[in-house]
């Protein structure tokens, strides 16, 4: 079966389009990893999976359930780490934990959550003493009350260190080996490779590609990263060397051009450099890198 599936989805917000013709398909039982840089609109996917926020057109269906009229037994299989949640600063860990036990009804026993998401000793702390880690791995143990089917996670490893990050990945290798399907969201590629069957990029609100860790990599094997030399940058420059076909990101620092491209895009983005009157002095080509390519397929957002 299907556990997630958005179809023809749009969302807008006055002007602004934060989502275009979204289609995506999660497969029961399989961890995807939702990738895009600030502003994609993997938030506002995610809160139309859950029905906070309604989408301007297209349905999406959660375990064959509509998102919108039936929320509730959408919500009653699915366990969520929001990008921003305020843990409640005068109850301890243990109360956060036995509160979601009791609204979901399940019997949980809340030192076993805490043992898992590595925190048991601070059970009885109150909240408002916790780090930015500790409080992520309580939200975390709240997402896992009463062992959920789906498990979203939005930027689950925000404030984590990297043992943090570490025990996340191995709870969604549990997780998944349970059969829990795990729609996780980052801007972080690596935290996405170490664990995703599969990872959809987005970025300005559309979906550029969907694909295994392994078929990207077989794109990326085509790819490179060019580093230019050259004797001057001309203001026009950059512009002419991003709208070569094949070319992805281009950044410049001083007289060094670094241009993530596909392989048979390298000449003709040296020669958008000539053409724009600016001289090659040398130039170096490696393999692109997995980030390189989230890279190439995304459009970084100006300061
Ligand atoms: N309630 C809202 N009102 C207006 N614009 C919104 C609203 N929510 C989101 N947006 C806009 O929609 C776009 C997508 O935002 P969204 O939060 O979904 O991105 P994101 O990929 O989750 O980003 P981040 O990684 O920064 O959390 C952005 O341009 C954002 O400004």
């Amino acid at each position: 079966m299907t556990a997630i599936e958005l179809t023809d989805v749009s969302k807008r917000f006055g002007n602004v389009v934060a989502l275009r013709n979204l289609n995506l398909q999660i497969k029961e039982g399989e961890v995807f990893g939702f990738l895009g840089p600030n502003g994609a609109g993997k938030s506002t996917t995610i809160d139309m999976i859950l029905d906070y926020v309604r989408p301007t057109s297209g349905t999406v269906t959660v375990f064959g359930h509509d998102a919108q009229r039936d929320t509730r037994r959408v919500h009653e299989r699915i366990g969520v780490l929001p990008d921003a949640y305020h843990a409640y600063d005068h109850l301890s860990a243990r109360q956060h934990l036995e509160f979601v036990i009791e609204t979901r009804g399940v019997d949980d026993d809340p030192m076993r959550i805490l043992q898992r998401v590595g925190i048991p000793e601070a059970a009885d702390r109150r909240v408002e003493g916790f780090s930015k880690g500790m409080a992520q791995r309580l939200i975390l143990g709240m997402a896992l009350v009463g062992d959920p089917d789906l498990l979203i996670l939005d930027e689950p490893t925000t404030g984590l260190d990297p043992n943090g990050a570490l025990a996340m990945r191995e709870i969604i290798r549990e997780e998944r080996d349970r059969g829990t399907t795990v729609f996780f969201s980052s801007h972080i590629l690596e935290q996405v490779e170490a664990v995703c069957d599969r990872v959809g990029i987005l970025d300005a609100g559309e979906l550029v590609t969907v694909d295994s860790i392994d078929g990207l990599r077989r794109t990326v094997g085509s790819g490179a990263s060019l580093t230019v030399e050259v004797d001057r940058l001309s203001s026009g420059t950059l512009d002419r060397v991003r709208a070569v076909e094949g070319v992805g990101h281009v950044s410049a620092d001083g007289t060094t051009l670094v241009v993530a491209c596909a392989d048979r895009a390298k000449k003709r983005a040296l020669d958008a450099i000539e053409s724009a009157g600016d001289t090659v002095l040398d130039f170096d080509t490696e393999e692109a890198s997995l980030e390189e390519l989230f890279t190439t397929y995304t459009t970084e957002v100006p300061a």
